[in-house]
């Protein structure tokens, strides 16, 4: 049952043998797998409140507006970037059942081969390699066919998909004057060449967008792994607006009891579970848990009046995440998102469309297709820089191309957006604490820019989208890049960059996984915290490296493997 109080909770008088702390997006895969043997009780602990009945989190064109700034939102931002013109920027999270997955923008993509074969090595564990990762990406997925019913014959890879998994993937419904000019240019510049399907393990080109979608509305963690048939099962409980504040010892260094309150001013509540804890709170929610129980870099803990019970100097640190670009052009066309944004009689009956049939633009994520490259191997910053990339089929950066400008567009004009990400980051940022406050925020400082490849990286991915703008196919169509000349020196280009990049929100990294008897790292390939036991973290702030793409696939599978892992440890 979805529970939304304690008082609820101890009138089923029930034992938990596992107690996953956060209903995110992998927390809920855990949470389902591991109830699909009745023998075993679960109890999920999520701090945010329901997903149900929230128009921006089920509506898929409006994701944007999930974040920042919501009550579905942690509401956090960034220490003051220096490779940003020391701006602090946004930095969402998802505090609703779905996490993340219940606010992000949609975008279906599992990354390379090459990401996860780096992973198994340097980890030690085979386990983490693609090939041993794809029936998990299949378990995960139910991949179906645009609700247009339109021949999509020539825009994905069937072969490559999962058809009877549980979250759903689809392709876009709704058809944008983009599409033909995007597709048109794969074959005008060879820079840009066409992927059928970005997901077979080598995503390098421009495909089609695939996004986590089923019959118009969004497909989330909580929507899928906790539908109603399974969070039937007697021995499935989740109860929401429960903030864990800390994992406790229960024994001497097993951390199975966690410490929650359901009100920031209110009692604090203790369960033990029977055989684990698994923290799945995020790449800052779990990190800022394990510093305020004790453990973390023990003298920092201390300066900060927290009692260290575990030395361990890796958690919050390592954190890695993928910078974007805020980028458009203006066009000669009113058939983009501004049109309706600016038409209150247009946007009301897109939105009919959408209630009665759930088809239509609002149908669809905003990025209508992604694109992903490389610097080209002979370039001589590699003489400098060692390639970051986790091989020669792995982007460095990325573009996500939508039919108009995100964040608030001027009052005039209509647009075409290219966004740049460099997906192959070097910089590595933390979460740490300044204060023993069990409710103040954490201080998040995911370093965006703060290496000189990056920064190149991103320069050379704001030249070339000038390139792939100039492309015989954009003729008539593009009028513009809009607050940036094309033709601007490196100079005016970086301060551009300064001024307009961000975060894409994939932060990972913050319980880095390291081989078993590593001295660094914070968890072991089975996703055990070292030298503690009944203690799990699973969720993507385990990635040793980021993969080159977007991450919810990356949370899935990690949810997925590990269920199967502690399924195991339990049999
Ligand atoms: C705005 C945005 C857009 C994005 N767009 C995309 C995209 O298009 N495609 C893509 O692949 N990825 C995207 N991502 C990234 C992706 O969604 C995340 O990487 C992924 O969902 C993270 O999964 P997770 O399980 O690690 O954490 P989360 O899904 O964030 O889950 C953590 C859960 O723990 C809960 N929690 C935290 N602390 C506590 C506590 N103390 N007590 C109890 N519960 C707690 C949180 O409320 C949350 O429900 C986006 C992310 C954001 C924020």
């Amino acid at each position: 049952a979805i529970l939304e109080s304690v008082a609820d909770l101890n009138k089923l008088n029930l034992k938990f043998d596992f107690i996953v702390v956060g209903g995110g997006n992998a927390g809920n895969v855990v949470a389902n797998r591991l109830s699909e043997n009745p023998e075993h009780s679960v109890l999920v602990l999520e701090a945010g409140g329901s997903n149900a009945n929230v128009l921006p989190i089920i509506v898929p064109f409006f994701s944007p507006r999930a974040t920042p700034n919501t009550p579905q939102d942690w509401n956090y931002s960034t220490v003051p970037q220096a490779a940003l013109n020391h701006r602090s920027v946004d930095y969402p999270r998802g505090f609703v059942l779905g996490g993340s997955s219940s606010v992000n923008y949609l975008a279906y993509t599992r990354g390379t081969k090459e990401d996860y074969d780096r992973w198994a090595k340097v980890t030690g564990d085979d386990g983490w390699s693609w090939d041993k990762l794809v029936p998990y990406m299949k378990k995960n997925e139910h991949f179906v066919l645009p609700s247009d019913f339109h021949n999509a014959t020539k825009e994905f890879n069937p072969a490559v998909h999962g058809f009877t998994g549980i979250n759903s993937v689809t392709l876009h419904n709704f058809a944008t004057p983009i599409d033909s000019r995007i597709i048109e240019t794969t074959t005008e510049l060879a820079e840009y060449p066409f992927n059928l399907d970005m997901n077979s393990g080598n995503h390098l080109g421009i495909g089609w967008e695939q996004q986590t979608v089923k019959d118009g509305s969004r497909s989330s963690s909580a929507t899928s792994y906790l539908a109603p048939q399974f969070v039937a099962r007697p021995n499935l409980n989740v109860l929401l607006n429960a903030r864990v504040t800390r994992v406790l010892p229960t024994t001497s260094n097993a951390f199975r009891t966690v410490e929650f309150v359901q009100d920031l001013n209110g009692e604090k509540y203790t369960i033990t579970a029977a055989k684990e804890v698994i923290l799945s709170s995020g790449s800052v929610g779990t990190p800022n848990i394990l510093l305020h129980s004790g453990i973390g870099n023990s003298s920092a803990l201390t300066s900060v009046g927290i009692k260290p019970l575990h030395n361990l100097p890796s958690v919050g640190q390592n954190m890695s995440d993928h910078p974007l670009l805020l980028l458009s052009f203006l066009v000669n066309s009113t058939d983009t998102w501004e049109t309706a944004e600016r038409n209150t009689t247009l946007a009301a009956e897109q939105l009919a469309q959408w209630n009665a049939t759930g088809t239509g633009p609002l149908g669809d994520s905003p990025l209508t297709h992604l694109g992903f490259f490389r610097i080209p191997d002979n370039s001589s910053i590699f003489k400098t820089f060692p390639d970051p990339a986790a091989g020669p089929n792995t982007a460095h950066f990325e573009f996500m191309f939508g039919n108009g400008k995100f964040r608030a567009p001027p009052a005039t004009g209509n647009f075409f957006s290219i966004t740049p990400v460099v997906v192959s980051p070097s910089a590595r940022g933390s979460v740490i604490l300044n204060s023993s406050d069990l409710f103040a925020d954490p201080v998040i400082d995911p370093n965006l820019l703060g290496d000189d490849l990056d920064f190149f990286i991103m320069r050379e991915a704001l030249k070339s989208a000038f390139r792939f703008a100039a492309a015989p196919a954009w003729k008539d169509y593009i009028i513009s890049p809009f607050g940036i000349n094309s033709t601007a020196t490196d100079a005016e280009l970086d301060e551009f960059i300064r001024e307009n990049a961000g975060s894409i929100f994939h932060p990972v990294g913050t319980s880095k996984m390291s081989p078993k008897g590593a001295t660094w790292g914070v968890v072991d390939p089975d996703l055990r915290v070292k030298g503690l036991s009944g203690l799990r973290v699973v969720d993507v702030s385990i990635a040793p490296l980021i993969p080159a793409t977007h991450t919810q696939v990356s949370a899935y599978i990690i949810g997925e493997r590990a269920s199967d892992i502690i399924k195991a440890a339990w049999n």
